[in-house]
């Protein structure tokens, strides 16, 4: 059974069409990105799956079961964009009394409530009112509900928006090591970060779903991203250009280059950059194989 499934799925606020005809199947397994440009529509989807609106025409499922259906009480949670806590409860009387809503008991709920806040790190500011905590410090508050109850299904809107790097990356760290138990799907404007943590991403774009890329085919690709220390571009391009099986090379930005190339031998075309480069007393940065995210949508 999938674990997404919507079909025909449209929203139309007033008349403002915020999704046209989307279909998704989704299957469990590894994060799963959401990427767009503002006003694409990926709030209106996440809305859509977590029963917070209803679709104007369309179907969507999840689990099997309609977005709200108490069967799901449980097993999918979500991170709204604009998550807000309860200014007059301390944080783990906050989380204690969602993870009661869960059905556990007040003790266990106590203790599944101090379990989610250490996940993010929190554990020391569980008595705390959320006026006395920072920004991410509350974001972390909010995706520790959502993890609740080691759901299947986790919305994340935007989970590293406004965090610090560091916390930025336990997040990713987080999700990395939940991922073997918990589908995550994640809407960020972060192209790196997804890249990092997602092995497909959705792209929306004025509420249509234009593609869907996986990124494991960046392997099968024939191309290669350079990023050179500092270079001059002209010598760089001629010299990579007289190697053999090369394509083309083109730099996309200040001291990148995508490179294609027609050889099964990838490590042949990787030896023969590396010898290039020490030949010259070039320094690159990275090799990598295929194309960046921000490559793959909108070259
Ligand atoms: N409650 C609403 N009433 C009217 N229009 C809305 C409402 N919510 C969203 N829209 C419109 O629907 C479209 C999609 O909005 P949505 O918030 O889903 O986009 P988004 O991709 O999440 O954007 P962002 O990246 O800026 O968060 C936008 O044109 C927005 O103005």
């Amino acid at each position: 059974m999938s674990l997404i499934n919507c079909k025909g799925l449209s929203k139309s606020y007033g008349n403002k069409q915020a999704l046209k005809q989307v279909d998704i199947t989704l299957d469990a397994g590894r994060p799963i990105a959401l990427v767009g440009p503002n006003g694409a529509g990926k709030t209106t989807l996440f809305s859509l799956l977590c029963g917070y609106i209803t679709p104007t025409s369309g179907e969507v499922s999840l689990l099997g079961h309609k977005p709200g259906s108490p069967e799901l009480l449980g097993r999918i949670a979500s991170l709204p964009q604009d998550a807000a806590l309860d200014p007059n409860l301390d944080v783990v009387t906050q989380l204690t009394f969602f993870a009661t809503l869960q059905g556990y008991a007040k003790k266990e709920a106590k203790a599944e409530a101090l379990r989610v806040l250490s996940l993010v790190d929190l554990a020391d500011s569980a008595q705390q009112k959320p006026k006395s905590l920072s920004h991410g410090m509350s974001k972390r508050v909010s995706i520790a509900q959502a993890l609740i109850g080691s759901p299947e299904l986790v919305l994340l809107d935007e989970p590293t928006a406004g965090l610090d790097p560091a916390n930025a990356k336990k997040i990713r760290e987080l999700v990395k090591a939940l991922s073997d138990k918990t589908t995550f799907v994640i809407s960020s404007h972060n192209l790196d970060e997804l890249e990092k943590l997602c092995d497909q991403v959705l792209y929306l774009e004025q509420g249509l779903l234009s593609q869907s890329v996986s990124m494991n085919e960046s392997q099968h690709e024939d191309y290669l991203t350079l990023t050179m220390q500092q270079c001059e571009p002209s010598s760089l391009i001629e010299a990579v250009l007289d190697l053999a099986d090369i394509t083309s090379i083109e730099e996309r930005q200040s001291n990148q280059f995508l490179i294609k190339h027609n050889s099964e031998e990838i490590y042949a075309i990787e030896m023969a950059l590396l010898s290039l480069f020490k030949q010259r007393n070039w320094q690159y940065k990275a090799i990598l194989k295929g194309r960046t995210l921000e490559e793959k949508l909108f070259s």
